[in-house]
């Protein structure tokens, strides 16, 4: 079943010096439980993209193309509405927790919100184990609902994010370089509880980012963004061996060969990666 289907999406930001167009033309689909990872340069659209599907950009508007999700066209959703679709349909990861978390709410409270949002009622009794479960699903001790933000480490704000993401059992999830901003083992263990939920979950994924490294060994199909527009898209091995775009092959060029060719195994070896379900 096809859960996103983007056809020709294209976006503009308006800027002092008139229309910039910072996505263009863009089209890609994901089915139930597939991953999909979108790479590319810094101010390539990525981020745009993601934001456009959440309706969430800042001085910008989608000009053209469509969303649909679960076959519904988005553009026919109004925004009281989408309200509804956020976490319940699709959610986001953002890049920081940082600063997506309210610093002066406790962690039960935030997730507790999103239940409210959606008239989700439960005692207060049920919804205390309930958000205790959601925090041990993603790796964290259900005491750290009555925690604040600032007594979390990255790596555990980053997964109360994905426990706020997945709390609706949304059939989508949009990962904005949700690793980004941490160090690099606990990127890798972040990453994996990411991947075993939305595994759990049959979501669909789509993770943004710039490490193709990472990406190959998360993804089962990749889209190359460049200034706009998305030049490539294919399964990770495809896109490996046999890069079309002259982007795809500087971005796997400046790869350390050791990256290169564990990613390019991974791809190879794996024929459930390549169907994205690992
Ligand atoms: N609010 C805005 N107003 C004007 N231009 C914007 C705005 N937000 C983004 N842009 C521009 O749109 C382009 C795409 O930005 P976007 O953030 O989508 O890129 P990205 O690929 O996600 O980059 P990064 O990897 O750095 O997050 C960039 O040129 C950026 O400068």
């Amino acid at each position: 079943m096809t859960v996103l289907d983007i056809r020709n999406l294209t976006v503009e930001y308006r800027t002092p010096r008139g229309p910039f167009h910072a996505v263009r033309n863009v089209s890609f689909s994901l089915e139930a439980g597939e991953r999909f990872g979108l790479v590319g340069e810094s101010g390539s659209g990525k981020s745009t993209t993601i934001l456009a599907l959440m309706r969430m950009l800042r001085g910008g508007m989608i000009t053209g193309g469509e969303l649909l999700l679960n076959g519904r066209d988005l553009a026919a959703v109004p925004d009281a509405r989408y309200r509804t679709i956020r976490f319940a349909e699709m959610s986001l990861v953002p890049q920081g927790a940082m600063s997506s978390l309210n610093p002066v709410l406790k962690i039960g409270r935030q997730i507790g919100d999103i239940f409210a949002d959606h008239r989700v009622r439960h005692t207060p009794e049920a919804r205390r184990r309930i958000i205790g479960d959601l925090l041990a699903r993603v790796g964290l001790a259900p005491e750290v609902q009555d925690r604040f933000p600032h007594e979390l480490s990255g790596g555990m704000k980053q997964r109360v994010c994905i426990a706020m993401a997945i709390a609706l059992k949304p059939s989508l999830i949009l990962a904005d370089e949700p690793t980004s901003a941490l160090d690099v083992m606990v990127q890798k263990q972040v990453l994996a509880t990411l991947g075993r939920v939305q595994r759990e979950l049959g979501a669909a994924i789509v993770l943004i980012g710039h490490d193709m490294a990472l990406m190959a060994h998360f993804v089962g199909r990749l889209g190359v963004m460049y200034r706009g527009e998305l030049v490539e898209t294919g399964p990770v091995r495809e896109i490996f061996t046999n890069p079309q775009h002259p982007y795809t092959r500087m971005l796997i060029d400046s790869l350390p060969s050791f990256d290169r060719l564990a990613s390019f195994r991974t791809a190879k070896r794996s024929p459930v990666l390549q169907r994205g379900r690992v």
